[in-house]
């Protein structure tokens, strides 16, 4: 009998032009007992690679195709356009999808996020509010729902830095409310004070909509976030790791959540 605690799951770590964080989130995932592979979008289309061969999709941060006409639009419109019966196939068959930063606005210009509808845009990732770009650490509220990337750190408040220019959760009033009655928002942007949600400045480093750093879909399994977990994977990573009693790194039980939860379900290959 298969014994899936030896089964590595396999996690495609999705690069193109302009990627620069799939060597930090293959680390994350291999630390956590995943087996990472850098695969090209350009493998994918030709055929050379199958997503049907991973368990995990991840879509790390940067700035595909440098950013052009919007961050992570090009990346986007390649996945709905030449990916798309894989990409619903792999969806459909209960595997997960997380989308860091760069990786979250993909997810959310191919429709993936909110809705899990290819090619039905309902969001957006906006420029900051400041007009620049913002790199800090941020202080981020973890919401009680299904996400599989979360369970077990409902309610607390971690710490993960962001680096972006256009990460500003937006979307009409009546999506946004759809999101919190479904219970879709995973991460909101915290006071350092309060550790409840703000819009100020810069305890929220972009204006998003209700503090919202990261949203799932309905069934917990696609999660797309602008913080970058996988840049607090080792004690290290934190610039306060020598004075402030921070806990195990706070981007590992992320990972390890989706590695688990991929071994246990052993969806796919
Ligand atoms: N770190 C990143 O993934 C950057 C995201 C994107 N290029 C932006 O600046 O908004």
């Amino acid at each position: 009998m298969l014994n899936t605690s030896q089964v590595k799951p396999r996690v495609c770590i999705l690069r193109t032009d302009g990627t620069n964080c799939d060597q930090e989130t293959a680390y994350a995932f291999n630390k956590t007992g995943g087996e990472s592979h850098l695969v090209h979008v350009n493998q994918l289309r030709s055929g050379a690679e199958k997503l049907s061969d991973y368990q995990i999709l991840a879509v790390p941060g940067g700035f595909s195709y440098g950013d052009d006409i919007h961050s992570g639009k090009v990346l986007s419109v390649e996945l709905a356009s030449f990916l798309n019966d894989q990409l619903r196939r792999f969806v459909d068959d209960g595997k997960l999808v997380l989308g860091i930063c760069n990786g979250f606005q993909v997810l959310v210009r191919t429709g993936l996020l909110p809705w899990g509808e290819l090619g039905t845009i309902q969001a957006t990732l906006m420029e900051n509010d400041s007009g620049h770009f913002e790199c800090r650490w941020t202080n981020l509220l973890v919401e009680q729902n299904n996400c599989v990337f979360t369970q077990g750190m409902a309610g607390t408040v971690i710490q993960y830095q962001v680096a972006h220019g256009e990460g500003k959760f937006y979307t009409d009033e009546v999506t946004l409310e759809k999101i919190e009655q479904s219970g879709q928002v995973v991460f909101r942007y915290a006071s350092t004070t309060s550790g409840q949600a703000t819009q100020d400045y810069p305890q929220n480093p972009n204006g998003s909509l209700h503090a919202i750093a990261g949203i799932c879909d309905k069934t917990g399994r696609v999660l797309g976030l602008m913080p970058h977990p996988e840049r607090f994977v080792e004690t290290f990573h934190h610039p306060n790791w020598r004075r402030v009693q921070l806990g195990e790194p706070h981007g590992l039980p992320l990972f390890r959540n989706a590695v688990a939860y991929a071994a246990q379900t052993g969806a796919g290959c």
